[in-house]
């Protein structure tokens, strides 16, 4: 509440040009309300108004600047502001800097804008109609940035000299780029209806549906009742599915984990009495096949030596830990259901592990293939998955991650795709990205497992485990692309962001719902801060942070596949959020000398 003496403590002090000090003290609340603040002890003119992330709700006042005449900062970004812009709001000839993203303000943008203004972000509201021509008078600005609206039209010519940074990604623009902005790269135009060469072509990727977490109070329009029907069964078709899936799956597979505590989870002494190895060939056990440059000294029959412990029971089959005698740990798949004769799986091994080389991947080191026995090989990570990172914390007694460590992770992960979707000229679909497919290196550094799996199996199984990752049109159509690995990895991001399972239980209902739909659900009915994970809340000045990665969640789980970003994109909009020495990442694959990682 910006009449209230919440933020009392605020202090803003600035030198003003001609030498004069301001200071902004504890005495403004004094001043009665926000619209007053100028009037300090000394009388002196407040120039700055900077109040970021601090809870702000309700319209601006449309008298404000009557009061703030010398006002250069107005930086209000990530309350919850709405309404409309009051039109002269942005016009006062002191204003240089703006900032007023991710709030709720609506209507247009004021064609009244300061002459001096050098830095305009609008990004992250609801604002609709059009650029203000006006915008092509200030010769100043050296940032605009409106992504994340609903605005309209064309774009205009700017031919704004100091023009540095622009994004106008994820509004409802169409026609073509002027060529004044042919400088600025495809991430600045995005999400729009758009062409010009800067594309190549015309961009193929909508602008994200206006959903709620985009714009919450969105025009304060409320949906027909036709279409909270149409909403509403489709929800219900969907959970329907879902659930029905979920049985079906699990009567199918009676080896379908029920919990996390029936995985096997055997000594390192003592063999499971399941095991992998049997159904390789006596003839055969030297026929392991590394990929080049691996050091690895052992063989086959070294492997069905080691000490084995099962890791899990996955949706290719079962993982074990294996530890040789010599002493190295390594991680085997044993796969089931393939179909795929020997000449056309070891190609596709070939490609994985051509592909594999990445610091965001987990390399396969090696294979096996006979008729009745696939085995994969990789090096074993002692630093587990993103996903017992995140849920398996609490038990175990060790502080949950935080949000930095989310944030690594998260991008690794992303680059790790992002690379995949880049390969096979563009084609490499993953088919399974879910947070127990995140492992993780000692520096926290997400690298992405299990790719290349999914073309070998007889069909293209949807795991009962796996269901709150898949994309809408897998369930319908059971085929994988690089869009439903987007909306995957979007799911992904929420379980990071709410700190929920992909398939959450909804308050208060028997049944279960799939966490794009809770967030939204939730988003609906509170604001957004109710949706992070508690842990997170725990931190300072992050929230600007999390609320542009739930965006970026958001949009990768748009309903329709056009409608999601690239994960090119994903990438980019996560370094955006904050910039990491990427260049000095570890890997799982140190090197190309397939280093098993300190255990
Ligand atoms: N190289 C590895 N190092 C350490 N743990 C691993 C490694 N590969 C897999 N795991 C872990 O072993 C467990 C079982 O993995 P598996 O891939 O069989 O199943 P999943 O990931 O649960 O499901 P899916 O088969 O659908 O990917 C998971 O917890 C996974 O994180």
């Amino acid at each position: 509440d910006l009449n209230s003496d919440k933020h009392a403590l605020l202090q803003f002090s600035a030198t003003v040009p001609h030498g004069r000090k301001l200071n902004w003290s504890p005495d403004i609340p004094a001043c009665t309300s926000w619209i007053g603040i100028n009037c300090t002890k000394d009388g002196s003119r407040v120039i700055g108004l900077h109040l970021p992330a601090v809870g702000l709700h309700g319209p601006i006042p449309s008298d404000t600047l009557g009061k703030l005449d010398a006002l250069i900062i107005l930086s209000l970004r990530s309350n919850r502001l709405s309404g409309n812009l009051p039109p002269d709001l942005l016009s006062l000839p002191s204003l240089r800097y703006v900032n007023l993203q991710h709030n709720n303000f609506s209507g247009y943008i004021p064609s009244s804008l300061s002459p001096n203004m050098d830095f305009l972000d609008l990004s992250f509201n609801s604002l609709t109609g059009t650029i203000p021509t006006t915008v092509q008078n200030l010769t100043n600005l050296t940032g605009l940035d409106l992504q994340n609206n609903s605005l309209v039209g064309h774009i205009p010519n700017l031919n704004l000299p100091r023009l540095r940074l622009l994004n106008l990604s994820f509004n409802n623009f169409n026609g073509t780029i002027p060529s004044s902005l042919h400088k600025f790269p495809v991430s600045s135009f995005v999400g729009n209806h758009i062409c010009g060469p800067a594309l190549n072509q015309c961009l193929t990727i909508n602008p994200p549906s206006p959903s709620p977490i985009y714009s919450p109070q969105k025009s304060g329009k409320k949906p027909s009742i036709g279409a909270i029907i149409a909403i509403a069964t489709g929800c219900s078709a969907l959970v329907f599915f879902m659930l029905l899936f979920i049985t079906l799956c699990c009567i199918k597979r009676k080896n379908c984990p029920v919990s996390l505590a029936s995985k096997g989870k055997s000594s390192r002494s003592e063999k499971p009495k399941e095991d992998f190895g049997s159904g390789v060939q006596e003839a055969e056990k030297n026929k392991l096949v590394f990929f080049e440059g691996c050091s690895y000294s052992f063989d086959l029959e070294d492997l069905l030596r080691a000490s084995a412990e099962v890791l899990g029971k996955g949706s290719y089959g079962t993982t074990y830990k294996a530890i040789l005698e010599e002493g190295t740990t390594m991680v085997v798949k044993r796969l089931r259901e393939v179909v795929m004769g020997k000449r056309e799986f070891e190609q596709q091994m070939e490609m994985v592990g051509r592909v594999g080389r990445h610091p965001n991947l987990v390399p396969l080191r090696a294979y096996y293939y006979s008729k009745d026995e696939k085995l994969l090989v990789y090096d074993y990570n002692a630093s587990g998955s993103f996903s017992s990172l995140l849920h398996g914390n609490r038990e175990s007694g060790r502080s949950s991650p935080d949000w930095d460590s989310r944030l690594k992770i998260c991008l690794g992960a992303a680059q790790g795709i992002a690379h995949l979707h880049s390969s096979g000229g563009g084609k490499f679909v993953h088919g399974n990205i879910k947070s127990s497919n995140v492992l993780l290196t000692q520096d926290f550094h997400g690298c992405i497992s299990d790719f290349g799996l999914t073309s070998l199996m007889s069909s293209p199984t949807v795991p009962c485990r796996t269901v709150g990752y898949r994309a809408p049109e897998v369930i319908e159509t059971r085929k994988f692309t690089q869009s439903s690995d987007v909306y995957s990895f979007g799911v992904l991001l929420l379980e990071m962001l709410t700190g929920k399972a992909a398939v959450v239980q909804s308050p208060g209902h028997e049944d279960v719902v799939d966490l794009p739909r809770w967030v939204q659900s939730v988003v609906r009915e509170e604001w957004t801060a109710e949706v992070f994970d508690v842990e997170l809340m725990k931190y300072r000045n992050v929230e600007e942070e999390l609320v542009q990665m739930l965006q970026i969640a958001m949009a990768c789980v748009a309903m329709l596949p056009d409608m999601r970003p690239s994960m090119e994109e994903v990438t980019k909009m996560i370094e955006e959020i904050r910039p990491f020495d990427t260049e000095n990442q570890h890997s799982l694959d140190q090197g190309s000398n397939c280093t098993t990682p300190e255990i």
